[in-house]
């Protein structure tokens, strides 16, 4: 099946031959006005200048005219698989607590584990497909999601096996992180090693065992992973080929970036407190810094320091942290809106952090991520916008008309 989409007023993204962009390539995109691209089933087999496009041979014609052509969005850090909500937290936090003394009376995450312990794996599953389906709906062709809402070895292994059937259920592409280190359940509180131990010794054989997980992850932060045992679980993961993509700096900075950097992470996220050691760790490695804006939105903490990393010649992507408890949202295009008005990125820069950077991210850089012969059509055909960069400045405005992912219609 070739569907041809003809009359693109601007295709957005062209592949600049680059995993991911840093520093000033940031705020360049390369861009086709008037333009078409032509998708074979689920790829991009041509794309070019309107008056170029000599192909005839098309099944479908979806016509552009007026519309705004984007790679779908890469959300590279969501925790999406959850049971209910946290609303009576935020009516908490309303009321003047903080998230830190909610967690600290056994609220936040361990409320969300009592959850989730608490539901069937196809109830699990069916809230978990809705918020597959909004996020699709807004837009997002690529995401991670992690467990860490289970804590036992059985409920780690239900928030997995729902993940794995999302991803054999939606054309959206799908990355599963290991999150069994993401808070310190109750009963293990004086036993921080038997926590560990049992995440190394049980979790990590069973998820390997059903090759449940692409990405491993510990929430580095004083009360919940200290760098040492983020470490030890670091070197746990990798002996079954799990990369690291860690919670890191989000309250303090403990130097878990270095200690990640060292652990070859793929991203290090949150960051709203950064030092200029982490920046250092960071120059010349692999390792994508990755801010989540819409977490300091909900929670009102400092925002990530985007252009200090990207001065520093750093790459940044940016992603929702979807989940119940610090960003109930998973909309990218307010993640993008909010990068630009508090990290002050420029609508370029966002839309780089939220494609490429993002895919890289999840190490989909090679499938995804920007406009390609061969890469996945995943598209966001907009609204008739009057410019890119009305994208993130109508913050709220639905611009999205359509979006396809693997050449598959979602709305
Ligand atoms: N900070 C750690 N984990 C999540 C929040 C988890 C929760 O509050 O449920 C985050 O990335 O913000
Ligand atoms: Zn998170």
């Amino acid at each position: 099946m070739k569907v041809l989409f003809k009359h693109i007023k601007q295709l957005v993204g062209i592949d600049v031959g680059r995993a991911f962009v840093a520093g000033a390539q940031m705020n360049e995109l390369n861009t086709i006005e008037n333009a078409f691209i032509l998708v074979e089933d689920e790829i991009i087999i041509d794309y070019g200048k309107m008056e170029e496009c000599m192909h005839q041979e098309s099944d479908e014609i979806v016509d552009c005219r007026g519309s705004i052509v984007v790679p779908a969005w890469c959300d590279s850090h969501t925790h999406l698989v959850y049971a209910g909500n946290r609303e009576s937290e935020f009516v908490d936090r309303i009321k003047g607590a903080t998230y830190e003394e909610i967690a600290a009376k056994g609220g936040g995450i361990l409320n969300s584990a009592r959850k989730l312990q608490q539901t069937s794996f196809d109830e699990l599953y069916e809230q978990s497909r809705k918020r597959l389906e909004g996020i699709m709906r807004m837009g997002t062709g690529a995401v991670e999601i992690k467990s860490g809402y289970g804590l036992t070895t059985e409920a780690e292994l239900k928030m997995l096996r729902v993940i794995k059937k999302l991803k054999e259920n939606y054309p959206i592409q799908i990355k599963a992180t290991f999150l069994g280190a993401h808070a310190m359940p109750t009963e293990f509180k004086k036993n921080k090693q038997g926590y560990t131990s049992l995440l190394i010794d049980e979790m990590l054989p069973a998820i390997a065992d059903e090759n449940l997980a692409d990405f491993i992850d510990v929430f580095c932060e004083e009360g919940y992973f200290s760098v040492q045992e983020m470490e030890q679980i670091l070197e746990a993961g990798a002996k079954y080929g799990l990369v690291p993509k860690v919670h890191v700096n989000q309250f303090n900075a403990l130097g878990g970036i270095a200690a990640a950097v060292k652990h070859n992470a793929r991203s290090v996220d949150h960051l709203e407190v950064l030092t200029v050691q982490d920046i250092k760790a960071l120059t010349g490695s692999n390792t994508m810094p990755v801010a989540l804006p819409g977490c300091s939105f909900f929670l009102g903490i400092p925002y990530t320091p985007a252009r200090t990393l990207i001065n520093a010649n750093l790459p940044v992507a940016l992603a929702t942290d979807y989940n119940p408890g610090s960003a109930p949202s998973g909309n990218m295009n307010f993640v993008l809106s909010t990068a630009c008005i508090k990290l002050n990125m420029s609508p370029t820069e966002a839309i780089n952090a939220a494609t490429l950077n993002g895919a890289y991210a999840m190490n989909l850089e090679d499938s995804l991520g920007s406009i390609k012969k061969g890469k996945l059509a995943n598209l966001i055909i907009t609204q008739n916008v009057p410019s890119l960069g009305y994208l993130p400045y109508s913050f709220g405005e639905d611009n999205v008309k359509h979006v396809y992912l693997k050449g598959q219609k979602i709305v």
